[in-house]
Order: structure tokens, then sequence, then C-alpha cells
């Protein structure tokens, strides 16, 4: 396959789960933007969103708008529905009214703790395109499967249940986060070539079953355990186009360390 990676722009996304209530974020948000701009970052180069609980996101929306920083923002779940009686649930329309870039869609602890399917994923994931969001669309394997070295087929049949019907130009626009259950916040970090194996192959299947031209141009993330000195070997590998941080995106000096994984690679300050 073509070598294009350098068509697609690096991201960094800092999934924040449930942590940092809407006070706590102003204040993580405000730092982070500190800190890269007083490291000179190139939003251009690598992107860098945050993803904090719904609670937060209208007062990250009011920061990063009144600053105009150049940090983007998302959310972690958006429903199915578009409107109606659904107790609890946040639709995508609201989410693209508050300004959000990205929605992640299936993440493993959205698939382990309220049972969502490949279809629910799918349909997620439908209806923040919709609305003009991005999901990231997440994918990967527990540890029984790694052990049985079923790993790549699992992850490949999430990718086909999760993108089913979707439009080429849709597909297009979507992000894949490629997290290995097993390495989410247990400090087991897949080695680079663990995430590169997977990464190429998921961007193998869109090649094959959407287009070359498409698998060119989706950007594949790695999730699991990411660190400020893990990120640059990650990031080496020509498949994988950034992160999704959990942990480490809670604490200011880390995540801006992963986004600054080039000029640290370059051994410039930190
Ligand atoms: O959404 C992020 C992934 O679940 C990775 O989380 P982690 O960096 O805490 O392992």
């Amino acid at each position: 396959m073509a070598d294009t990676a350098a068509a697609r722009t690096p991201l960094m996304a800092g999934n924040w789960k449930m942590n940092i209530n809407h006070v706590e974020a102003v204040h993580l948000v405000q730092k982070l933007s500190w800190t890269l701009q007083d490291k000179k970052h190139d939003f251009e180069r690598v992107e860098v969103a945050v993803l904090p609980p719904f609670t937060d996101i209208r007062s990250v929306q009011t920061l990063v708008d009144g600053d105009r920083m150049k940090i983007k923002y998302g959310a972690q779940d958006v429903s199915k529905h578009d409107a109606g009686a659904y107790t609890g649930e946040i639709s995508a329309s609201m989410l693209a009214k508050l300004g959000c870039t990205y929605v992640l869609a299936g993440h493993s602890e959205r698939r382990q703790y309220h049972n969502e399917s490949d279809a629910l994923v799918n349909a997620k994931a439908t209806k923040a395109l919709e609305n003009g969001l991005v999901p990231i669309v997440c994918v990967g394997e527990g540890l029984d499967i790694r052990k049985a070295g079923e790993h790549v087929e699992y992850t490949l049949a999430q990718v086909d249940g999760a993108l089913a019907g979707l439009k080429q130009d849709d597909v297009r626009k979507i992000v894949i986060a490629y997290e290995p259950v097993w390495a989410i916040g247990t400090g087991e970090v897949a080695t680079p070539e663990d995430a590169q194996e997977v990464c190429a192959a998921i961007r193998g299947r869109l090649e094959e079953t959407i287009s070359p031209s498409v698998a060119d141009s989706v950007r594949i993330l790695y999730g699991g355990s990411v660190k400020m000195n893990s990120a640059s070997g990650i990031m080496a590998q020509p498949d994988v186009d950034g992160c999704l941080v959990g942990g480490a995106s809670l604490q200011v000096d880390e995540f801006a360390g992963i986004c600054r994984y080039l000029d640290l690679q370059l051994g410039y300050s930190s």
C-alpha cells in the first residue's frame, strides 16, 4: 500500500472518561493550552483534542471559543436516536450545537459495561456523521482473544460491523481507534509492532472493502496506556496516525508531552 502517512494529520485525543468536573475542566484545558503554546506547538501538524464528560462540554466550549484555542473537543458517547423519550441519552445534534468535533463510538468500556454491539456502534457512528461530527470508532480485543492469536480477525470483524452500510465518503471522514482491552489502564502497553500489526490490518481491510483512497485517508489511532515516553515509538509506525489517551490525558505535562512527540523525538526541550 502507498505510504501516505504524511498526508494524514496525526491526532492526539485525550479521553477523560468519568474524571474531571466542569470547574476542573476549565483549569485543565487552560493549562494544556498554555503549555502547548509555550512550547510553540504546531496544531496543524499534530491535532489535539479532549473528550470530557458531557457535563463539562459547555464550559470547555466557552473557554475554547473565548480564547480562540486550537484545541478541539468532543464527547465520549452519543445516542443512536435523534430525540425523544430516551432518559439519560444525549443526541448527536446536541453535541453538534455545543461545537463538538469528535465523538467516541463503541469505546471498549461502553462495550464491556453497557453491552454495546457492533450494530449499535454502527448506528451511533451513522448518527454522528449525519450531524457533522467525526466518530472515533473504537475496536480491539480482550486478553483471551489475544492469547488465542485471534486478535486481528476479531478486530477486523468489529471494523466490518461498525462500518457496515456507511457510504465511502462517510468512511473517509471517520477515525478508527485500535485499543487492545488488555492494555487499557493496566500499564501494559502493546509494543509498537503490536499496534502496527493491527492498524495495518485495519487499513488493509478498508482498502479491500471500501477503497484504496479511503484506506489511505482514514486516521487510525492506538489507545492503551500511552505515555509521553511510549508515544514516539508508537507514532513511528507507518499505520498509526495518533493516540487515544486515557489516564495520561488527565496530567497536563504528560499529555502535552504526548502531543509534542515529534519535538521530543528531535530532542527539543520538554
Ligand atoms: O480511551 C482511552 C483508552 O481506553 C486508553 O486508556 P488508558 O490510556 O488509560 O490506558
